[in-house]
């Protein structure tokens, strides 16, 4: 028997609510160099939510857009440059204490016109795989950054 429609008694929450899962997309710039490969880190603004951490440059996937569309606009919006968005390279899902979850998605970038611009950044630094570890990046981002040190995963 079907269960009947019963009337909402307690009003809804917005606060208690679960918030949805952010789509976001980030960028794994590299670089040839005679003494290996690096990539571009950024450092967040001291007035941003987790201030002054270290992450890769990108951010949210918006309505209607692909991952890599996403990742391309967001390139040109904080950088300056037309990237050319290569493999994906891993796809974390983390829970910040906050309650927002994200789900993270990191591609490889190895071509790009227009030449570098700190937009947005504190600071942004070419770093050699292996001295990642040295940064203090985001929560998300440690299981990536343990295994792109330890030369896992390029
Ligand atoms: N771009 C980028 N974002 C990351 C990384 N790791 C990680 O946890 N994030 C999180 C930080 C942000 O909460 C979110 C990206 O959002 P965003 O770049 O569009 O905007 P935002 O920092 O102002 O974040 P928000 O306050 O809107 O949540 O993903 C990363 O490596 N790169």
């Amino acid at each position: 028997m079907k269960e009947p429609i019963r009337k909402l008694r307690e009003p809804i929450d917005p606060a208690a609510a679960p918030k949805p899962v952010r789509l976001v997309v980030a960028a794994l710039i590299l670089r040839d160099t005679d003494s290996g490969l690096e990539v571009l880190v950024c450092q967040r603004k001291p007035d941003q939510p987790m201030s002054l951490k270290w992450e890769f440059p990108g951010g949210k996937i918006e309505l209607g857009e692909t991952a890599e569309g996403a990742l391309e606009r967001e390139l040109n919006e904080e950088l300056g440059i037309v990237a050319t968005i290569g493999r994906r390279i891993a796809r974390v899902r983390h829970k910040y204490r906050n309650g927002g979850t994200i789900d993270l998605q990191f591609f490889m970038v190895r071509e790009f016109t227009g030449s570098l611009e700190n937009r947005i950044f504190n600071d942004m630094q070419w770093s050699p795989l292996e001295r990642l570890t040295e940064f203090d990046f985001l929560a998300a981002d440690l299981g990536l950054i343990r295994d792109l040190s330890e030369g896992k995963l390029l």
